[in-house]
């Protein structure tokens, strides 16, 4: 597997404005290749605000949405609509200015669905595979790009230190006992996430500098679950302050800001 890619940017607003550019142009490419795109969105401050960038950019209009396939990294286990969930911020950050399908936004269900957080993630798991084309080798597609925060103690999606998602081999999970509210979420697993072509991990500020270091220095992904996130590519897309502990000889380390 390659080395992660490091990419500094000045501050968290500029980080935002240069992912958003980024993944227009990731988009793009992959519909002007394939005809279609996937992208699988995440929470969190750096991710809805990322969206919202997209939104803002008139470059937006390049990208065909409705040949763009959406699917979550993880949700918070709350009924459709609650302010909570990051279906709601991602909607009201970029999906409801943009020409989707609703049938192509997969979204992971609440208890509004009648569905018990395991019975919603293993729908998600078969709304994945059936998804899943033959040359995509396995039960989840192979998404173009698969954005997610990091938090200040290493967790992505909903993949928090030594729980026991972390080695789970199914693609989807629900997770009781979040440290970050809401408590019970559903998330990708580790395994699902090595299926993107791209991954990219989006985190700015000091609280995560520590984590940006362990999680490009080995440390283990039970200890620092970022340290797991790993794709056909991988980025990590920092601002300064997140990126500051990270030693320039990690990875490959572009500073543009
Ligand atoms: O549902 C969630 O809460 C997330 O998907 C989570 O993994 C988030 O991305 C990180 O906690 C970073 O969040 P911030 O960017 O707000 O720090």
């Amino acid at each position: 597997m390659n080395l992660p890619g490091v990419v500094v940017h000045r501050d968290a607003d500029v980080l935002a404005k240069a992912v958003a550019a980024r993944l227009i142009t990731r988009l793009v490419d992959r519909q002007s290749a394939a005809g279609t795109a996937s992208v699988v969105l995440t929470g969190g401050g750096v991710g809805l605000a990322t969206l919202a960038e997209v939104a803002a950019t008139p470059a937006r209009d390049a990208v065909d949405w409705r040949r763009l396939d959406v699917w979550w990294g993880d949700e918070r286990y709350v009924p459709a609509g609650h302010a909570d969930r990051n279906e709601t911020g991602a909607r009201a950050a970029l999906l409801d200015h943009v020409d989707l399908d609703p049938e192509r936004v997969h979204v992971m269900r609440g208890p509004d669905s009648g569905l018990s957080a395991e019975e919603s993630a293993d729908a998600y798991a078969a709304e994945l595979r059936r998804a899943a084309r033959p040359e995509d080798h396995g039960p989840v597609p192979s998404f173009d790009v698969l954005l997610l925060g990091m938090g200040p103690d290493g967790h992505v999606a909903s993949l928090f230190p030594e729980l026991p998602a972390l080695y789970d081999e199914r693609p989807v999970v629900a997770v009781h006992g979040s440290p970050k509210p809401p408590p019970t979420r559903i998330s990708l697993t580790l395994s699902a996430i090595k299926a993107a072509r791209e991954v990219w991990v989006i985190a700015a500020g000091e609280s995560k500098a520590k984590a940006a270091r362990l999680a490009l220095s080995g440390a283990g992904p039970m200890q620092v679950p970022a340290a797991g996130a790993r794709g056909g590519r991988t980025l990590f897309l920092l601002d300064r302050a997140a990126a500051a502990k990270i030693p320039p000889d990690l990875g490959r380390f572009a500073v543009v800001a």
